[in-house]
């Protein structure tokens, strides 16, 4: 962390520009895991992966535990990065850093190696739920020792699998885990999510059946279950990563606050990533959205209104949606965020952190069982530094709130760099230039 805080930009007009975001994470993490898993030999490119920190820590965990990683400079500072599976894994420390994907994703792996693996993160990693992946792997026949961060996983090699019962309710991401290393388990992988609240995020899990399918992996699908059979891994040779559409809404939330325009350039077609929820919880706050083929557009209205919005689904969402209702409260609107009660379980507790820095800026916001709400009220200049919490879409949120409330001033920018590396440069060349960046 710098320790000068960095002056978030104010615009002085509409924001209006082009811009490519970085590739997504969670395309990018399946991807190297599925590189990695591989049962034939062949070394498989994951193409146009983001240069960011939880991409970084993936490709370093594979490489520890005996994958060979090549990374190269890939096209618009994108990184093409070879992977070849080893014929076992080995045993390994992992450095899962904050990522949520490298410690759910790689356990599972993990119980592939041929001696134990240590897994361990940043103090705030300690404290995000692993309940799921350490039960669901000690279920299937996996020594796990711990409870948290830091994790020692027996391995095997050869990992019994099975059927397993866990509570995902705190993050989809345990049902993800699971299923992308089931295939190389010997009675592959059955999850079932029993808890008192629904898997979040599906969207996220229906990325993994869909990567999993695309790597020759039959997997079968039921309300809360699914099934990955026993078999071969075999990835497409050149795996291609979409932009990140997360990363993508802060962008477009710069159009939505500032009556501009922006347009996010190679927009993906498919629906690997729900991008149409993206765009139906920026038209909720009177945005106009178009795809064509220059990419996304997004035009901001010159009020904003409230919005009522469930983000079960898309909860790394709720972040940019609270910046943007903050902004809504101050044309006189009042919003209610719903839906999303595990993001206490995130890189922060999120719930508890926008309600402290929208707070800074005079914005009402109470805190409720599952979400948030914003009442109609001005904004004021902050009473101190925005704080990130490390979490990049906390310092995010503050840069939208800046583009509107003079003065912001966010504590560790260089948060962003968990998925978007470039964003201290390019949000400031966005908001002052009114060009591509
Ligand atoms: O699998 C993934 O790539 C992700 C799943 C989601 O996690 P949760 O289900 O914990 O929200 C999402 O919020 C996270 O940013 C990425
Ligand atoms: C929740 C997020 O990340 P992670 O993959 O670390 O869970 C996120 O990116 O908003």
């Amino acid at each position: 962390m710098s320790d000068q805080p960095w002056a978030a930009p104010t615009a002085d007009g509409p924001v209006r520009g082009t811009v490519s975001v970085p590739g997504s994470k969670s395309v990018t993490n399946r991807a190297l895991v599925l590189a990695a898993l591989g049962t034939d030999g062949v070394t498989r490119t994951v193409r146009g992966a983001a240069r960011s920190r939880d991409t970084t820590l993936m490709a370093g965990a594979l490489d520890a535990l005996g994958a060979t990683v090549t990374t190269t400079e890939g096209r618009a500072g994108t990184l093409d990065i070879a992977i070849t599976a080893p014929p076992v894994f080995r045993a390994a420390h992992v450095d899962c850093g904050l990522a949520g994907t490298v410690m759910r994703f790689v356990p599972p792996l993990a119980a592939l190696a041929d001696g134990p693996v240590v897994l361990d993160g940043d103090p705030r990693a300690r404290e995000r739920p692993m309940g799921g992946i350490v039960a669901g792997l000690r279920g299937l026949g996996v020594e796990v020792t711990g409870e948290a961060l830091p994790l020692t996983v027996a391995g095997g090699p050869h990992p019994a699998g099975g059927e397993v019962t866990v509570d995902a309710s705190a993050s989809s991401q345990f049902v993800s885990g699971l299923l992308l290393s089931g295939a190389r388990y010997a009675r592959g992988v059955t999850v079932t999510h029993a808890g008192e609240r629904g898997v979040p995020s599906l969207p996220h899990v229906a990325m993994t059946v869909t990567m999993l399918r695309a790597a020759g992996v039959t997997v079968t699908e039921h309300p809360s279950r699914w099934h990955v059979a026993p078999g071969p891994v075999t990835a497409p040779a050149v795996l291609d990563v979409e932009p990140d559409l997360s990363g993508a809404a802060v962008y477009l939330a710069a159009a939505v606050a500032t009556a501009g325009e922006v347009t996010i350039a190679g927009w993906p077609e498919g629906d690997l990533q729900p991008g149409g929820v993206v765009r139906r919880v920026l038209e909720a706050f009177g945005a106009r959205v178009t795809l064509g083929a220059e990419g996304l557009t997004v035009r901001g209205p010159g009020r904003l209104d409230g919005v009522d919005v469930d983000l079960h689904e898309v909860s790394e969402l709720t972040p940019t949606v609270a910046a943007l209702a903050a902004l809504a409260a101050r044309d006189g609107a009042s919003s209610r965020l719903r839906g999303v009660a595990h993001i206490r379980g995130h890189e922060t507790d999120r719930l508890a952190a926008l309600v402290a820095e929208l707070g800074t800026v005079g914005a009402r916001v109470a805190e409720t069982e599952d979400g948030l709400e914003i009442a109609p009220g001005p904004l004021t200049a902050p009473t101190r530094p925005w704080r990130a919490y490390a979490d990049h879409r906390m310092a995010t949120a503050g840069a939208i709130v800046g583009l509107v409330v003079p003065g912001v001033t966010i504590d560790d920018v260089a948060a962003t760099t968990k998925t978007l590396p470039d964003f201290a440069a390019d949000w400031p060349e966005l908001v002052g230039a009114g060009v591509g960046v």
